[in-house]
């Protein structure tokens, strides 16, 4: 078999800024960044972007690498919605392929290519803050036991090699297989267009490989996969006429295969932030800055009930940096010796959408992920909660010492109505967007793949990347995002 990879950006063989974990920061918003801006949001932040890598390796090339298996909970109930053959049971051990990770545990994994390590305690706020949380009722805990984390802290796994280089796909897969012969990497490379046949079956792709505009045409002698990711899966699908018939007929594009579910069912994790003025100097040396998680469920202890049984509903990284971008605007006073807390949703209820703005291959998409729009107001109780938790682990003893001023929202924003006026105005997102070309049953239609990931209505054609995510999972989705890689070899293998 041969394989063609085809990447939209460039080579990040040769880029320290890419391959040097600690910098990850300096790509947001570079040329590296495809950086899309969001759709007008009715109860979000307008001026929130979506930052999306360019170059080999995607988003796992400038992400900050946090690492973790994704709860047997959140596996299981992909199988629950439809994709058969996704539980715990039968993923766990492709997390365990896919890792060499240097944690105790029989299930860990210890000759995979992605290297995953544990933060050592290195930063004293960082070691503060966790003491602070047992203080508040939160212990700290051991991540990618096995065993989900309802209510616990720690620093991070981070999927990182020895000497810093950030363990990308790229890096992980890749760069130890780029001379075999079956293997021909196309960096920038930007496909405009899946070809399909008569038949209904995929051809090839349409690429654009040069500064003039002028197309090519790659032929797949067995079958196309598409790994462009959350936003620009669904759109390169939409662009070669599978998806939404009615959205495309807008564009002029004849729908090939009428797929309601492409583009729909955007899901993310929004973060709140909220920050304080160090009393000491903060590290000056990191592993990635956002080094420390803490998980807590916002209804213990009320009668709010859950839908999402074993899992938390909130968590927090912790930044060692200071993290103004969506508050400097907003008015509120900043410091270069910070450090905050990122409350976030792990399950939010709002849900998104991506589409064409225009049939043309270089227009951005409209991507509106409809944040705090829930009906229930779930997405928002849980920021404002955070918020205040926040709060109560840094108002703790074990955090006097380092916790000044509290810079934003500050002590001016108490009520819950207050916070959440705060929240929607400075709210990020974790970058975390997936599921906008879900896997489901075969006869769920708003589902465009069926459970082997193929496209639904054409042959040879098959979606690998976050987009697939029937749930976004409680975590940070990278090493699952692998291992749907992982499983997606496998079923090209057998298929065969
Ligand atoms: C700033 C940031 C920080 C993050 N931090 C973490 C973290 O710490 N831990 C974690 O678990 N997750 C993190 N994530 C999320 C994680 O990186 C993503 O979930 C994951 O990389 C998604 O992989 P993907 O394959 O779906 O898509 P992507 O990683 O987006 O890859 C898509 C690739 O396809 C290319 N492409 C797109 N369109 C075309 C086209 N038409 N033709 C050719 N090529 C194309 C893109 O250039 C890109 O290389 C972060 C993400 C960001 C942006």
């Amino acid at each position: 078999m041969t394989v063609a990879l085809l990447e939209a950006g460039p080579t990040d063989t040769d880029k320290d800024v890419v391959l040097q974990l600690n910098r990850w920061m300096e790509l947001l918003e570079s040329g590296y960044d495809w950086d899309y801006p969001i759709e007008e949001q009715a109860k979000g932040n307008s001026f929130m972007r979506h930052a999306r890598a360019k170059v080999l390796g995607g988003c796992s090339s400038h992400n900050s690498c946090i690492a973790f298996w994704a709860p047997k909970e959140d596996m299981d109930e992909w199988e629950q919605l439809g994709a058969a053959g996704w539980n715990a049971e039968s993923t766990y051990p492709l997390f365990q392929r896919l890792e060499t990770n240097d944690a105790d545990g029989d299930h860990h994994g210890r000759s995979g290519p992605v290297h995953l390590m544990t933060i050592p305690p290195h930063d004293p706020c960082g070691v503060a803050l966790l003491d602070a949380c047992e203080q508040a009722g939160i212990p700290r805990t051991e991540f990618n036991s096995g065993e989900t984390v309802v209510k616990g802290a720690n620093f991070f796994q981070i999927n990182r090699q020895e000497d810093g280089t950030r363990a990308s796909s790229s890096v992980s897969y890749l760069h130890p297989i780029l001379e075999r012969e079956n293997l021909t990497v196309l960096t920038d490379s930007w496909v405009r267009k899946i070809l399909i046949d008569d038949e209904k079956r995929a051809t090839g792709v349409e690429i654009v490989a040069n500064a003039f505009g002028r197309g090519e045409t790659i032929t797949a002698n067995r079958e196309v996969i598409v790994s462009a990711g959350a936003i620009d899966s669904p759109k390169l699908l939409m662009l070669s006429g599978i998806g939404p018939a009615e959205h495309l007929a807008e564009h002029g594009i004849e729908a090939v295969v009428d797929s309601p579910g492409v583009g729909e069912h955007l899901q993310d994790h929004p973060e709140a932030v909220i920050a304080w003025d160090a009393k000491q100097p903060m590290i000056t040396e990191g592993y990635q800055w956002w080094e420390i998680g803490i998980f807590a469920d916002t209804r213990e202890g009320t009668d709010v009930p859950s839908d999402k049984p074993g899992r938390p509903d909130l968590m927090m990284h912790y930044g060692s940096v200071p993290f103004d971008m969506h508050t400097l605007r907003q008015g509120y006073p900043t410091s270069d010796n910070t450090f905050c807390l990122t409350p976030n949703i792990t399950h939010a209820k709002s849900r998104g959408t991506v589409r064409l703005r225009s049939r043309d291959f270089r227009d951005k998409p409209k991507v509106d992920p409809r944040y705090f729009t829930d009906a229930e107001g779930h997405d928002m109780r849980v920021a404002v909660e955070g918020i205040k938790l926040a709060r109560q682990i840094v108002s703790q003893p074990a955090m006097a010492d380092w916790a000044g001023e509290e810079l934003f929202p500050g002590k001016d924003v108490q009520t819950d109505e207050e916070i959440a006026d705060y929240v929607s105005r400075t709210h990020n997102t974790v970058y975390h967007p997936a599921g906008t070309v879900r896997m489901g049953a075969v006869q769920d239609e708003m589902s465009p793949l069926d459970p082997e990931l193929r496209v639904k209505g054409v042959t040879g054609l098959r979606v690998a990347d976050a987009s697939v995510m029937p749930e976004l999972t409680t975590v940070n989705p990278n090493i699952t995002t692998m291992m749907i890689g992982e499983r997606c070899a496998d079923l090209v293998k057998a298929s065969r």
